[in-house]
């Protein structure tokens, strides 16, 4: 007969299922799986060094609010001896952006973290989020939205000294993210998209995914039990259609085989790339306008930011020919 107890302990009575594994468990032994998995995959590759400062990007949302919380609380416990900082975008989205920071202001006094906040509209030219869809509309925002929040992360990081930043992506995030790559064939992005760390060496600051095998569903459990103060609304301006349907897809799978988000993290990881493709692949160098890394001569965020103040705001979104006349010009035409 099946036992009425733990599945890990036999002491307690169970809780909950565990999304990853379907045992019945407990939630003391909930928190000491959850935690000691995600210890041993930042130990295994040996993502932090003593006295290293961490800036971890904090959105309010659950992801990186458990984020924060684990962070600090496996530093203590496990003596890694790391500075953590959180560091937050305002992108400029009204009544979604400005009231997630307002959590992660109380998250700064509940962990006695240190906070830094960047905004679009001191970094682009008064270029909100709003002020974007406003001009564009809702068709491409994530991109610029996204090209922009990593560029504002790299540069809050800089003035802080700060080299290494942790995110909150999840175990279905990545999974979500090489299933994309296959359905538009983009293989070139497939190894990237796997590593638990990417560094470019022109970068000044490299990233890492400590819960690159962590469930989301675990992540939502774990802040509920331990009543983390996290914003649960979706952002405003609806996400990327073709990620939703990824995202959709990758939940179904889950319902009919849990592992099976794990399964396409490590096909993900052992797919190579062949020597012709790596060939063909854009070599990482700086953009001449601003600095940050780019593969092109002036990078994607100089390009979009140039469309919304010029109008073109096709530029810098795909292969046009004004963005690949943009990327041929002299260094000299292009810095005027
Ligand atoms: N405005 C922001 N400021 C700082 N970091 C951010 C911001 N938005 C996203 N991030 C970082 O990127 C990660 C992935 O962001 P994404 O937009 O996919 O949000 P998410 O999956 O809803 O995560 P979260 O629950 O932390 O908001 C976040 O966990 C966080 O570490």
């Amino acid at each position: 007969m099946r036992s009425k107890l733990c599945e890990l302990c036999d002491t307690n009575r169970p809780a909950l299922v565990r999304p990853k594994t379907g045992q019945r468990i407990c939630k003391d032994c909930f928190y000491y799986v959850f935690e000691t998995e995600i210890h041993n995959v930042m130990t295994e590759n040996k993502l932090f060094h003593r006295g290293e400062k961490v800036g971890i990007g904090a959105s309010g949302g659950k992801d990186s609010t458990v984020l924060a919380y684990v962070m600090k609380l496996l530093n203590e416990r496990y003596d890694y001896g790391i500075e953590l900082y959180l560091i937050s975008v305002d992108e400029g989205i009204r009544g979604y952006r400005d009231d997630s920071l307002a959590t992660v202001k109380r998250n700064q006094q509940q962990y006695a973290l240190p906070m830094t906040v960047v905004s679009y509209e001191d970094l682009y030219d008064g270029w909100t989020m709003d002020n974007v869809v406003a001009r564009i509309g809702l068709k491409n925002n994530c991109t610029y939205c996204g090209v922009f929040r990593r560029q504002a992360l790299d540069r809050a990081a800089l003035n802080l000294d700060i080299h290494h930043l942790v995110t909150g992506h999840n175990a279905d995030d990545i999974a979500e993210t090489v299933l994309m790559n296959l359905l538009r064939g983009d293989v070139a992005r497939l190894p990237r998209s796997t590593e638990i760390t990417t560094q470019s060496d022109t970068s000044p600051t490299k990233r890492s995914k400590p819960f690159k095998y962590t469930y989301e569903k675990e992540i939502v459990l774990y802040a509920h039990y331990k009543k983390l103060d996290y914003f649960s609304t979706e952002c405003t301006y609806s996400p990327e259609a073709f990620r939703g349907t990824a995202r959709a897809m990758i939940k179904q799978l889950e319902c009919i085989r849990p592992s099976s988000i794990l399964d396409i993290i490590y096909s993900g990881e052992a797919m190579q790339l062949s020597d012709t493709v790596q060939e063909k692949l854009p070599q990482q160098t700086q953009c001449e306008r601003c600095g940050f890394i780019s593969s092109n001569r002036i990078c994607k965020a100089c390009m979009l930011l140039e469309g919304l103040n010029t109008g073109i705001t096709g530029l810098g979104l795909g292969s046009d020919r004004k963005t690949r006349k943009l990327q041929s010009q002299t260094p000299e035409c292009a810095k005027g």
